[in-house]
């Protein structure tokens, strides 16, 4: 029988706790995941048992109990919750391996360990302000959906990571049509709902409440939903967003789609911060990641759960035997 090809992982920022993360869902999924680390093994927990490979394939006949690492040298050991300049353009590095692995049909899927954003611009000039935008242009794609889901909830921010004085600027009825468009494509064809249901989060409090609180939902979001209602999409909304994340609001839809970064994290982090997974849908590969970032206050201890991980992991998997 043929082996399936490997998930790989991009080590993340070696100052948190991604190494520790990745190590740990590999121990715990015991084979469950054929899995490919990419990184420097120096940076991996002490003990963690690893073998250096130069292609994914290579992994297949390891014996189970070591890791398979595609291997970096990042010149220096990573102390924790510090993170080095020096490293900034490796891990950046390591997020493109991954990719053109994925893409060269080595690998099945990328899942990208935590970067720290501030570190990678200041010490290598990274320009995206995150992974998901990275990945759109190492896709040479214009426009990409970040979406974080989990058992409970499954939420996707039409604008990303932008300043909230941007948002009313940067959100357009153009961006909104492709959110709402990239979305329904990916729970097809990732996620296998047939018809999916999106609830639309109005921007303003209680969705503007007629135009009291806000114009933009009268002036073209209630518009845009009416207009691609009639296109045959399944869509509720312009919603007021406090009220639509309750246990009986959730299960009216598949997806929620709010208007900005907190509207859509903050549910799904208070709901499921363990198990959620961050996806970006509307890429010429598959790409997931956990939901949390570097965790720089707990890095180190060996104390980081690994579960978002495990499940970014098992999704990466799932989507790739599914695409
Ligand atoms: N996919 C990514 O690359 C990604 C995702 C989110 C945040 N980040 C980045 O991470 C950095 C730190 O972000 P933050 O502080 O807002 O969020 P964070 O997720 O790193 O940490 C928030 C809190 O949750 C705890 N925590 C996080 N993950 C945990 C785990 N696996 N087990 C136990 N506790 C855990 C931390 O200790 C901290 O108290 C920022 O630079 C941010 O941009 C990156
Ligand atoms: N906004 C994401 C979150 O808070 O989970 C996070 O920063 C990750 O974004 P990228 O996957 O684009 O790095």
């Amino acid at each position: 029988m043929t082996q399936p090809l490997p998930v790989v992982i991009s080590c993340g920022e070696p100052a948190g706790i991604g190494p520790e993360v990745a190590a740990r869902a590999w121990a715990a999924l015991a084979g469950e995941v054929p899995l490919v680390w990419l990184g420097d093994p120096a940076h991996l927990p002490e003990g963690v048992a690893h073998q250096v490979i130069t292609q994914p394939q290579e992994a297949a006949g390891l014996s189970p109990d070591v890791l398979p690492v595609i291997a970096r040298d990042f010149g220096s050991p990573a102390v924790a919750g510090q993170p080095d300049p020096a490293h900034a353009a490796h891990v950046i590095d390591m997020i493109a391996l991954g990719v053109s692995l994925v893409r060269d049909g080595a690998a099945s899927a990328l899942c990208t360990a935590p970067i720290h954003k501030k570190a990678l611009k200041d010490g290598a000039g990274f320009a995206y302000p995150g992974h998901t935008e990275y990945l759109a242009a190492l896709g040479s794609v214009d426009e990409v959906v970040m979406m974080l889901a989990s058992e409970q909830l499954r939420v996707v921010p039409a604008t990303i990571h932008i300043a909230l004085d941007q948002v009313p600027l940067q959100l357009t009825p153009a961006r909104l049509r492709r959110v709402i468009e990239i979305t329904h494509a990916g729970l097809q064809t990732q996620f296998g709902i047939k018809a999916p249901r999106l609830a639309i989060a109005g921007l303003n409090p209680h969705a503007g409440e007629g135009g009291t609180m806000g114009k933009q939902e009268d002036a073209w979001i209630a518009p845009l939903v009416a207009e691609m209602i009639s296109e045959g999409f399944e869509l509720s909304g312009p919603l007021p967003a406090d009220t639509m994340f309750h246990a009986a609001a959730r299960s009216r839809y598949d997806a929620a789609i709010a208007m900005y970064h907190d509207q859509a994290l903050i549910p799904i982090k208070t709901l499921d911060f363990d198990k959620g997974v961050n996806v970006t849908l509307g890429l010429p590969f598959i790409r997931t990641s956990p939901d949390h970032g570097t965790a720089f206050d707990i890095a180190g201890r060996g104390i980081a759960n690994p579960a978002s991980m495990i499940e970014a992991l098992k999704m990466a998997q799932k989507m790739a035997g599914s695409a």
